[in-house]
């Protein structure tokens, strides 16, 4: 949990916030000003009843009385127009700080390392994104800024109260002090009940997201109704936690309504007693002001101006310190400085694509080496095919290449350079990499190959489609290229997801191509198709390809051969395959010569 619990307002954490308050501070000075005058214009209703009763009702001034009423109904249209402004003003602030604010934070998690994104879940990334940030919306349209107007606005009833008559206004506020106790008690108990509460709807929304996105997992498996006896308990436990949340406020209000009745009735009982007393002094003294009906029904009207703010005292605390744990959750995200060092400034016009690795190490974890001395040389044009077992390092190697995860010891050079002296978009645009794991966007098939580079033209997307041989499928799509994808793209097989994928990494046009080919067997039509892609693809330029295809290690230029993080044998497929006992050759019997290929 945050540090801020129990602490309504962190003034550091609210600094920070209202830095993002500063290009709206007109808008702010404006909206705080309206607050202050709404609390004023709220008090001339009750003075306004007051004279109405005492010098113009009680002498029977009917003209008297129909001035104050035009008054009341004008000052009742002034704090009305006043009050739309207010809340308008105070919510379009909000939301313009969270805009601010949202923008800022996908700025940076876009920017942020992928070993971040390894051990930080998606779904608190997006919880970050979209609801912590409501909360801070919510500082300023229901937190500071009223809580700063129902502040003024009971401390300017007591003082009136005060002025009026000190001794009226102390007996009718004795049940005051009772009240901020029980407001007390109340806030602490629904702030721990509203953090459970935001606990099940986590719950629920990791157990939504988790099995509408493992659902085929669920549906082979006929694991329907057990799922949906886990998902009956979760769904319970937030019903249970909303409505323990709901039982506070309807102890709360039946209270908050005894104390105002209390309140009203040492008034009236105190009041009409002074009036009396008052009645008979003025016998007496003939100069004598006391009490009048007139003080007594302005001091009713006083009481429910003044219990409304204190009855949503207790909310609005909550609101604030809600608004307060969300900013310092994003806060911390924007404090995480996992960004990829970005030193290099190098951007020659293209490269030529040689690859050395010097006795490169790397671990993802402290010294964990996933790679030990590793060192190779591709020339521009050639290619390196990547073969060994599961977890021999073939990802890793590739991902330090882009510079994805950085090395620990050792040098990687792509023409001679260390990669870290080149400027890391320049790299990143210089090496494409096709992944197993194709991702398309929810967006038009044109838009998933060029990523809405506008540089990319639709030619060009035609011509490398034509190129890799994608083009007749995707013009057979209805809407051709502009076709739009569903997310992860559900709607295409998975071949030819990969064909988009090589379109995209062609249309680039890099210098080095990355390839790491998929195991998933295709049909034989697309399996011809993908290898002459990956062919076209591999034409003229460096290729590093983690090797599944027997065809790709069988025309490349060397193989490594890796093994728990080492090198254990470098050769082409005709040499590995000599050393007898060898890793390749085990291996290769093992993957292919099972499956009855020749060699
Ligand atoms: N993001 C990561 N964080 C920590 N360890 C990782 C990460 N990715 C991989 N590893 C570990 O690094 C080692 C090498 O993994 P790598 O993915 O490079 O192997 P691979 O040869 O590509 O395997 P595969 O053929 O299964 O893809 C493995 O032990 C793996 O557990």
């Amino acid at each position: 949990m945050s540090q801020v619990t129990g602490k309504a307002i962190d003034w550091s954490l609210l600094r920070r916030i209202m830095q993002y308050v500063k290009p709206y501070n007109r808008t702010f000075a404006t909206a705080a000003f309206l607050t202050i005058f709404v609390a004023i214009i709220a008090l001339a209703q009750p003075v306004l009843m007051e004279k109405a009763l005492d010098n113009y009702i009680m002498v029977g001034n009917y003209n008297g009385l129909l001035l104050m009423v035009t008054l009341m109904i004008i000052q009742l249209a002034i704090q009305t127009v006043a009050q739309y402004y207010q809340t308008y003003l105070t919510n379009a602030l909000g939301e313009s700080v969270i805009r601010d604010l949202r923008i800022d934070v996908f700025n940076h998690i876009i920017g942020l390392r992928l070993k971040y994104f390894d051990r930080t879940p998606i779904g608190m990334l997006i919880t970050r994104t979209v609801s912590d940030l409501e909360t801070i919306a919510d500082i300023f349209s229901e937190g500071l800024i009223s809580i700063a107007g129902d502040f003024l606005l009971v401390v300017s009833i007591i003082i009136y109260m005060m002025v009026k008559d000190w001794r009226l206004a102390l007996i009718t506020l004795v049940p005051i002090p009772f009240l901020l106790w029980a407001t007390y008690i109340f806030k602490e108990a629904i702030k721990v009940s509203f953090q459970e509460v935001r606990t099940q709807v986590a719950q629920l929304n990791t157990f939504l997201q988790e099995h509408i996105s493992g659902i085929s997992i669920i549906q082979y498996f006929a694991r329907e109704d057990q799922e949906m006896r886990k998902f009956k308990a979760v769904n319970l436990k937030y019903r249970d936690a909303n409505i323990r949340s709901n039982w506070y406020y309807s102890i709360f209000f039946p209270v908050v309504e005894i104390f105002v009745a209390m309140s009203i009735a040492l008034l009236v009982w105190y009041g009409c007693k002074r009036i009396l007393t008052d009645q008979q002094m003025a016998d007496i003294s003939a100069s004598h002001h006391g009490i009048t009906p007139g003080l007594i029904v302005a001091f009713i009207a006083l009481l429910n101006l003044l219990f409304r703010p204190i009855r949503q005292l207790a909310d609005k605390f909550n609101t604030l310190q809600m608004g307060m744990v969300g900013a310092d959750r994003i806060f911390k995200v924007l404090d995480t400085d996992e960004v990829a060092v970005n030193k290099g400034v190098l951007k020659p016009g293209t490269l030529k694509g040689k690859i050395e690795f010097d006795k490169v190490w790397f671990a993802y974890n402290d010294e964990n080496w996933v790679l030990k001395n590793i060192s190779f040389a591709v020339k521009p044009g050639e290619t390196l095919a990547l073969v060994g077992a599961t977890g021999a390092g073939k990802s890793s190697t590739i991902n330090i290449l882009n510079r994805f995860y950085e090395i620990g010891k050792g040098s990687v050079k792509v023409d001679g350079v260390s990669i870290q002296d080149y400027e890391l978009s320049f790299l990143r645009s210089q090496i494409a990499t096709v992944i197993q794991d194709v991702f398309l966007f929810s967006d038009t098939i044109a838009n998933n190959i060029s990523l809405n580079n506008p540089a990319i033209t639709r030619e060009q997307i035609v011509n490398a489609s034509k190129n890799v041989g994608a083009h007749e499928f995707i013009e057979r799509l209805p809407g051709g290229y502009d076709y739009n994808v569903m997310e992860r793209g559900a709607t295409l097989s998975a071949g030819q997801a990969q064909l988009i994928s090589f379109v995209r990494a062609l249309v680039y046009n890099p210098a080095i191509l990355v390839l790491d080919e998929a195991t998933s067997s295709v049909d034989t039509e697309t399996e011809l198709l993908i290898q002459n892609a990956i062919d076209k693809l591999m034409q003229d330029r460096t290729a590093i390809v983690i090797a599944h295809r027997l065809s790709t290690i069988q025309n490349a230029d060397k193989i490594i051969v890796l093994d728990h993080g080492e090198i254990k044998e470098v050769g082409t497929h005709q040499e590995l395959l000599r050393i007898e006992d060898g890793y390749y050759r085990k291996l290769y019997d093992l993957q292919f010569n099972s499956a009855g290929i020749e060699r």
